[in-house]
């Protein structure tokens, strides 16, 4: 995994969507220390989105509802173009763009399933391609993020798009055949730990806690054990030792937990979770 080169410059930004995901990516990029060449110019469709960041200092922010060329015009002059959209948009998307890209401009696509081939059989070999597969955390610059290169994209690119996502966390360049594994594990993974939280705090109010007592039992232990993993550097099985006195109630839990067959159900959510990536993928 690799992070951070502080002396870099990214080239200038286009991101065509920023929702949850591509509003993540920005909040990274406009963090103190990234260096960007020029404005980011961003779109969403609606004129709401767009207005989320009309007071944001380096964003031009436009929206397609009220400029259907809002797109085109973005990625003019843009280094790097981002596409923060839906998978079943992506192609639609550059379609629409694909004229107005300049030579040798980089387009990362964060969309789940979409291959690189089918967005390089849109775009032509003019630019260079490259899929990632990021996570929320990176709002909090502790996203997990797996970048791959296709054929016309190359080591330089390739590094221009880590260099991006190294803005908001960790980064994994991987073989694209990985990305489908790597959103079932990191870029779908925040939702089985939140999932983790809610049924946690359900099970905590069954035992009588209010729903504001269960909550900071739940989310307090979750973000305090997270917290720990990452400050102590230690390998969570000896941080679950710690916890678990031979003969004491921690092991009644766990080893409940255990038999309800974990390894089974991760292999049934992944495999699950990878299926609608292949799906996606087949438009
Ligand atoms: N959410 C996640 O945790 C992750 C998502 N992804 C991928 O990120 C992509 C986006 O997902 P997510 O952020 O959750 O989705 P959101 O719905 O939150 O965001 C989609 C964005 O696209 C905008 N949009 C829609 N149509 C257009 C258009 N024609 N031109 C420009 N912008 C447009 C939307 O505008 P408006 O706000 O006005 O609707 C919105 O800003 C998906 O492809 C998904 O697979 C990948 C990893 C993790
Ligand atoms: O649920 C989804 O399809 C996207 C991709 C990974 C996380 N969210």
């Amino acid at each position: 995994m690799s992070t951070r080169d502080e002396s870099e410059t990214l080239p200038r930004i286009a991101m065509l969507g920023v929702g949850s995901m591509g509003g993540a990516i920005l909040a990274g990029l406009r963090s103190p220390g990234v260096r960007v060449d020029g404005p980011i110019a961003v779109t969403a469709k609606s004129a709401a989105s767009a207005e989320r960041y009309a007071d944001a200092e380096g964003v031009i922010a436009h929206a397609t509802e009220s400029d259907p060329e809002a797109n085109r015009k973005a990625v003019r002059g843009a280094g790097l173009v981002v596409l923060g959209v839906k998978p079943w948009l992506i192609h639609d998307l550059l379609r629409e763009i694909a004229e107005d890209l300049e030579p040798g401009a980089i387009v990362v696509s964060v969309a789940a399933g979409v291959t690189i081939a089918s967005m390089e059989a849109i775009v032509g070999d003019r630019v260079s391609v490259v899929r990632a597969m990021p996570n929320t955390p990176a709002t909090v610059g502790l996203g997990v993020t797996g970048v791959a290169g296709g054929p016309s994209a190359g080591a330089e690119a390739v590094e221009t798009v880590r260099s991006l996502f190294a803005t908001v966390g960790q980064v994994l360049v991987v073989r694209e055949d990985q990305i489908n594994a790597i959103a079932a594990v990191s870029g779908s993974g925040p939702a089985y730990l939140f999932l983790y939280v809610e049924e946690m705090t359900a099970a905590a109010r069954r035992l009588g806690f209010t729903e504001e007592q269960a909550a900071a039992l739940a989310e307090g232990t979750v973000v305090g054990a997270a917290e720990l993993l990452r400050r102590s550097g230690e390998d969570p099985a000896e941080l679950r030792r710690r916890v678990t006195s031979p003969k004491g109630t921690t092991e009644q839990a766990v080893n409940v937990l255990q038999d309800g067959g974990w390894p089974e159900l991760f292999d049934r959510a992944f495999a699950a979770n990878i299926r609608r990536s292949e799906e996606l993928s087949a438009g």
